[in-house]
C-alpha cells in the first residue's frame, strides 16, 4: 500500500514512521520546504521530534501533487484550524480509489462542524472517510512503545485498510464503525485535560484529579448520547484512554497548558512556550456551542473555556465547580 501523510508536525512524522516501518510505501507531506528537505536528507524532523530517528524509507517532500500521486490512502495529521484547507488543497490531486483518514483532533473552528462533516462534504459522497484516534503520544510511537489506537470508518474496508498499515510489533490498531463518537471524543479530552492540568497546577490534589477524570468522562458520555455517538465508543480507546493519557501525561501539551494557567502564567505566554499546537484554545469553544444546541450542560468544559477567554481565574472556575449542588452521579438514563 502507498500511502501520504500530509502534515509534517510531531504527529504527522511520528504515524508516517510507524507506517514506513511496516513496510508501506511512504511519503510525508509538509508545507515547509526546508524542514521537509531536512527530514529528506537527515532522517529526522529536528523541530518537531528531535534525537528520533526516521526510517530511510521514509520521503518526505514539499510538492502535494507529488506526494498524492501514487498514493492508495491519504492520511491527513494538521492541526484543525488547518483541516479545511488541507482537504481542499488535496482534493483535485487524490487519485480516484483512495480513500482518506484523518488523525487530526477537534472541529472545524467556526463552525463547529465535525471533520467527517467537512471531509465528505469537500470530498463528495463516495470517497471512503476514515479517523485515526485514541491514547497516543506522537513521541512514543515515534520510539516504537507500545501503543493501541482505533479507526473508526463508514467503509468497513477502508477502516480495515486504515488499521493494518498502522498495525504493527508494537502498535494495535482496533476498527470501529462511530466517527461522530470517535471525534467527539478525541475532541473533548484535550479541554478536559486543561481542567485536570489547571488543578494540578493549583495543587489540588490526586483526588481532584481522579473526580474531574471521572465526571469529565461523564460529560463526554453526556454529550456523545446527545449527538448520536454510541457510548461504547467514549468508553473505550477514543474515549477514556485518550482522557486518562492526556489528562495524567506530561507530554500532553493540553495538560501542560492547564498546568502553566493553574501555576498563574498567561494563555498566550503558555501556549507560546509550549510551542506546538494546543487544539483545546479552539475546541473548548465549539464543545460549549455543540452542548448549548443540544441543551447539555457541561460545568467542566464550560469553566475551562471561560478560564481560556480570561472570563474567569482558575481559582473562580474551582469555586464555581465546588458550589455546584449536591446531586445524584447519572441522573435519569444514561445507557439503555
Ligand atoms: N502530537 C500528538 O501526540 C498527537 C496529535 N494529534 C493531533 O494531530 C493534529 C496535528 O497535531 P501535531 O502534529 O501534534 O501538531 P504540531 O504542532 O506538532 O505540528 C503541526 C504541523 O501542522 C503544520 N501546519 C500548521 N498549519 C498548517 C497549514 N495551514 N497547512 C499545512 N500544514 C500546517 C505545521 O507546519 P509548520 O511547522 O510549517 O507550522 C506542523 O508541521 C492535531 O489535531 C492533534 O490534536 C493526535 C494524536 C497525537
Ligand atoms: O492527542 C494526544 C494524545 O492522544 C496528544 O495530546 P496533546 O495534543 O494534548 O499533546
Amino acid at each position: 500500500m502507498s500511502v501520504a501523510v500530509l502534515g509534517a508536525g510531531s504527529w504527522g512524522t511520528a504515524l508516517a514512521a510507524l507506517i514506513a516501518r511496516h513496510g508501506h510505501d511512504t511519503v510525508l507531506w509538509g508545507r515547509d520546504q526546508a524542514a521537509v528537505a531536512a527530514i529528506d536528507a537527515a532522517h529526522e524532523n529536528s523541530h518537531y521530534l528531535p534525537g528520533v530517528v526516521l526510517p530511510s524509507s521514509l520521503r518526505a517532500t514539499a510538492d502535494l501533487g507529488a506526494a498524492l500521486r501514487d498514493a492508495g490512502m491519504v492520511l491527513v495529521a494538521v492541526p484543525s484550524h488547518a483541516f479545511t484547507e488541507t482537504l481542499h488543497a488535496l482534493a483535485p490531486h487524490r487519485p480516484g480509489p483512495a480513500g482518506v483518514a484523518w488523525a487530526t483532533k477537534g472541529f472545524e473552528p467556526g463552525s463547529g462542524r465535525f471533520l467527517h462533516e467537512v471531509a465528505s462534504d469537500v470530498l463528495g459522497d463516495g470517497v471512503p472517510l476514515a479517523v485515526v484516534t485514541g491514547p497516543s503520544f506522537a513521541k512514543e510511537v515515534a520510539l516504537g512503545l507500545p501503543t493501541a489506537l482505533t479507526v473508526h470508518g463508514d467503509d468497513e474496508a477502508f477502516a480495515q485498510a486504515v488499521a493494518d498499515v498502522l498495525h504493527g510489533p508494537a502498535f494495535r490498531a482496533y476498527t470501529g464503525d462511530d466517527m461522530r463518537g470517535a471525534e467527539l471524543g478525541g475532541a473533548m479530552k484535550n479541554v478536559l485535560a486543561v481542567a485536570t492540568g489547571v488543578a494540578d497546577g493549583m495543587n489540588l490534589g490526586l483526588n481532584a484529579r481522579a473526580g474531574l477524570i471521572t465526571r469529565g468522562l461523564n460529560e463526554m458520555l453526556r454529550l456523545n448520547i446527545a449527538i448520536g455517538g454510541r457510548p461504547e465508543t467514549l468508553m473505550g480507546l477514543a474515549g477514556l484512554g485518550d482522557l486518562v493519557l492526556t489528562c495524567t501525561g506530561d507530554l500532553s501539551r493540553n495538560r501542560r497548558l492547564g498546568l502553566a494557567l493553574g501555576r498563574g502564567q498567561t494563555l498566550e505566554a503558555a501556549v507560546r512556550e509550549i510551542g506546538q499546537v494546543v487544539e483545546s484554545v479552539q475546541t473548548a469553544d465549539e464543545v460549549m456551542r455543540l452542548a448549548q444546541r443540544h441543551g447539555v450542560e457541561l460545568p467542566i468544559a464550560e469553566n475551562v473555556r471561560d478560564v481560556l477567554h480570561g472570563e474567569i481565574t482558575p481559582g473562580e472556575g474551582l469555586a464555581r465547580l465546588l458550589a455546584r449542588e449536591q446531586k445524584a452521579e447519572y441522573p435519569g438514563k444514561l445507557f439503555d
